[in-house]
């Protein structure tokens, strides 16, 4: 249980009553609590059966974790997602009474998480229907585990009318309610049917858009593509989790449920992290399978590092970030030469970039202005989206959009939702992209393409490869 007193509790919760304005009915109370440790997914799993909206985040290097149960506020933009996002985000910071003595801790406190559409100009379907165009959820609660410390925020609307022992005893009892956790046993997943959408059709999109470029109306065009599951019974996402996390190092590992449906996914790919000023962007582009034995994958590897369309693909994605990042920082730091970045099933071409935030942006103006990468749309970026947006079969909804968290002290991360799916109780779809150039091999961009549907495939009962 949370360790505070009910005096210096309803202490704080006067102090958040009297700051109640007088046009105002409520307030957002952000309490946050070191606690002994906890574990991530046991909170995740116990929060079912009291909420449909849950979120899981862990990052890379394994240092973060962040569990969200409901949602206290959410934050919905209609047009212009990014701005809006962010001015909604501002107002909120700005609204609440947020007591957290962890400032120096990220993800402590005040914290949204969030995603995004790929394209709010693509036509929406039926597959995406419960997903806005940009969400983020303030949580009830919070846990969030920074290298071995434990921290839990609790955030909860006091209102003006209640006395300050009601809300005192609301907020211990959903604190206790959620801090309960549960177990989860093992679910032994099985797919009844796999059909992979329109495969000679999507080898065809291909071959069209090498000819888009070999007449010079595009350099990069990245086309992604859909396979639906159906299962014997309902997926446990917290047991996806915990495979996820057992199988994807050097990945970030996220959930994100909205109306009973939930996008998860292991991805690679970094889009942008801001801790104070320092901001980390990452080119991640170019790809090559893992070998069998270490010299099959050092030779593959050694292949990737010099393989021309690889690399050009890559440069794509380097270039406009480098010009992006010089927009917004100083001190910019980007490698001449990219390095492997190794994964279970297969390997890519990476270059981190790193400045310094200046004061005047935020993470949503970086946000705004890498999205969409050409690691997920292409060169030139308007004129791929368009080929995209007409030639695509799939509705990429979520899939290929930045996904992460901002917290209110001038810190976030965010990824690019990629080998990822949407799990509909007993079904899924996944999804998969690749960098189509004018010299790509449709066979060879397919095969790319089924490869980083593994991850997620092999945790949801597909063959192991
Ligand atoms: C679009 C995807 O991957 C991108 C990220 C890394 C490498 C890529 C590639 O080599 O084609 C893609 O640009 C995806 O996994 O769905
Ligand atoms: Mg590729």
């Amino acid at each position: 249980m949370i360790d505070i007193q009910m005096k210096e509790l309803e202490e704080k919760i006067a102090a958040v009553k009297h700051s109640i304005g007088q046009n105002e009915s409520s307030k957002l109370f952000s309490l946050t609590k070191k606690i002994e440790n906890k574990d991530p997914l046991l909170i995740f799993e116990g929060a079912k059966q009291f909420v449909k909206d849950r979120f899981y985040w862990k990052n890379p290097n394994r240092t973060l974790a962040i569990t969200g149960v409901g949602s206290v506020q959410t934050l919905i933009a209609e047009n212009n997602r990014f701005q809006e996002t962010e001015n909604l985000w501002k107002q909120a910071v700005k609204n609440a009474w947020i007591d957290n003595p962890y400032t120096m801790v990220p993800a402590t406190g005040l914290v949204a998480f969030g995603g995004m559409d790929f394209d709010p100009l693509e036509a929406k379907t039926e597959l995406w229907k419960k997903f806005e165009l940009s969400k983020f959820y303030i949580p009830e609660l919070m846990l969030t585990t920074y290298h071995s410390d434990s921290y839990v925020t609790v955030n909860i609307l006091i209102n003006k009318e209640e006395t300050i022992d009601e809300a005192a005893t609301r907020l211990r009892k959903n604190t206790q309610k959620f801090i309960t956790g549960k177990t989860f046993g093992v679910q032994h997943i099985e797919i009844k049917r796999n059909r992979v959408i329109e495969p000679e059709k999507w080898k065809e999109t291909v071959k069209e858009a090498t000819k888009e470029m070999k007449e010079k109306r595009a350099e990069k065009i990245v086309l992604a593509r859909e396979v639906r599951l159906s299962f014997t019974e309902e997926i446990n996402i917290t047991q996806v989790l915990e495979e996820l996390h057992h199988t994807q190092a050097n990945s970030y590992i996220f959930a994100f449920e909205s109306g009973g449906d939930c996008f998860i996914g292991a991805t690679p790919e970094r889009i942008v992290k801001v801790e104070k000023n320092n901001l980390l962007s990452t080119c991640l582009a170019g790809t090559a399978p893992r070998g069998k034995t270490k010299e099959e994958d050092e030779q593959i590897g050694y292949e990737l590092l010099h393989d021309k369309k690889n690399r050009d693909e890559h440069e794509f994605v380097v270039k406009m970030i480098k010009e992006a990042v010089l927009k917004t920082c100083t001190d910019v730091n980007i490698p001449n030469e990219p390095v492997l970045h190794p994964l279970k099933n297969l390997q890519h071409l990476y270059t981190p970039v790193t400045g310094t935030l200046k004061d005047e942006y935020s993470i949503f103006d970086c946000l705004k202005d890498l999205h969409p990468t050409p690691a997920l749309g292409g060169t030139p970026t308007e004129d791929s989206l368009a080929y995209i947006r007409e030639h695509e079969l799939l509705d990429r909804g979520w899939y290929g959009a930045p996904i992460g968290w901002v917290d209110s002290n001038q810190n976030g991360e965010f990824a690019v939702a990629i080998r990822s799916g949407l799990i509909q109780g007993d079904e899924a779809s996944l999804f998969a992209g690749c960098g189509v150039l004018a010299d790509s091999d449709p066979e060879m961009e397919f095969e790319e393409t089924r490869i980083k549907m593994l991850p997620m495939l092999n945790v949801l009962g597909g063959k192991q490869e």
